[in-house]
């Protein structure tokens, strides 16, 4: 398939202590989250003095991408597009319609499939395109890559630099976590992101040969009275200080990068929780810009420019799809009954 640019479209974050709440309301719209959360979220960003890393993340990203494809003769001009704060995708679309850009693939920094982490991009850009007009860049999102040999082979080489931290007589016996992001049962249940976690996990300790591991959850928003996928992180790290654990590796492998959720819920909660409990924690390195990350972007890139390239996947579930079915990652939030 021939396309003329390569689009990022991520999450956005605030840039300052004014963008907090907006941005924070950007994200909660429609959503079934106390004020009270969204609050405590924001307290969270002030403690960084407004600023979330993940925009000089993907800039980051971006940067090193542009070296990556241009070494490797991939001819595609890379723009930048969020769902929650600027660049807005609909301002990136139509200065790609500016551009001459008719067809453009897509890469999202959401690993794993959700309604936020997969339909809501593509809802996204059909709405984009909606404002724009007949003319906006058609746009095809590339494959969740949960499996692909480059984001395990990257989490592995994470993983192994924490083990390496922790005295060679207590490393068999180091707990390790992997976290991801919470989400509404009723949004996991038309998914398969447990499923697809789960797999990821299971081949980065079968990558790293440390068997004692466990996939736990973080960043939790909804009501109490709502279930969301558990247990939370700070729980485990309770649990297994009292079962006689030494040492917890946090790895928080359903995220790219170290932004606010990361630096937040886990360098600061989770860390100050093992402390609490006696806990030598140690928080595991995210996928960032190291090299098999950004060699991993340009091959999925590479498969969908030319049929006879191979699409890679380790493990028993196979290369996800690249078109995604019309049912997929569905999710109609229920709302909380009058009383
Ligand atoms: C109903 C589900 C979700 C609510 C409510 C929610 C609130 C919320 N999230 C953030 C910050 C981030 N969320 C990110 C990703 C993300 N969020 C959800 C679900 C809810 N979030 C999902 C399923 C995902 C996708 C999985 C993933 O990407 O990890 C991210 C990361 C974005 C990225 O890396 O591209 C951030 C950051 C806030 C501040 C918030 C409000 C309280
Ligand atoms: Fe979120
Ligand atoms: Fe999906």
């Amino acid at each position: 398939m021939k396309y003329d640019a390569l689009l990022v479209q991520s999450f956005g974050g605030p840039e300052g202590p004014d963008d907090v709440i907006p941005f924070l309301e950007n994200v909660l719209r429609g959503r079934n989250v106390p004020r009270e959360r969204m609050l405590e979220v924001a307290e969270h960003y002030q403690h960084f003095g407004g600023v979330s890393p993940i925009n000089q993340q993907n800039r980051d990203l971006i940067a090193a991408l542009e070296v990556e494809l241009k070494e490797h003769g991939v001819d595609l001009p890379i723009y930048w597009g969020n769902r929650n704060w600027t660049p807005y995708l609909v301002d990136t679309l139509q200065q790609m319609k500016a551009d001459g850009v008719g067809h453009a693939l897509v890469f999202v920094t959401s690993v794993f499939s959700s309604y936020s982490g997969c339909r809501q991009y593509r809802e996204d850009t059909a709405k984009a395109q909606a404002e724009i007009g007949e003319d906006a860049p058609r746009c095809d999102k590339i494959r969740t890559y949960f499996n692909h040999p480059g984001f395990i082979e990257t989490m592995t080489e994470c993983v192994n630099e924490s083990l390496a931290q922790i005295p060679a007589e207590r490393r068999d016996a180091a707990e390790l976590v992997f976290t991801a992001h919470s989400i509404p049962l009723g949004m996991s249940e038309n998914c398969n992101y447990v499923k697809q976690l789960e797999e990821s996990c299971r081949l980065v300790s079968e990558a790293t040969g440390h068997a004692k591991w466990r996939l736990v959850y973080q960043s939790r928003s909804g009501p109490p009275t709502q279930p969301w996928l558990e247990p939370d992180v700070c729980d485990v790290i309770r649990d297994l200080a009292k079962a006689g654990a030494s040492d917890v590796i946090v790895s928080p492998i359903g995220f790219i990068s170290d932004h606010m959720e990361v630096l937040f819920d886990l360098d600061t909660e989770a860390k100050d929780t093992a402390a609490e409990v006696g806990l030598n924690f140690i928080r595991s390195g995210t996928a960032g810009v190291r090299p098999r990350f950004v060699q991993m972007i340009r091959e999925l890139i590479e498969e969908r420019l030319n049929a006879d390239q191979p699409k890679l996947a380790v493990g028993t579930m196979g290369p996800s799809h690249d078109f995604c079915p019309a049912d997929c990652c569905l999710y109609t939030p229920q709302r909380p009954r009058p009383a």
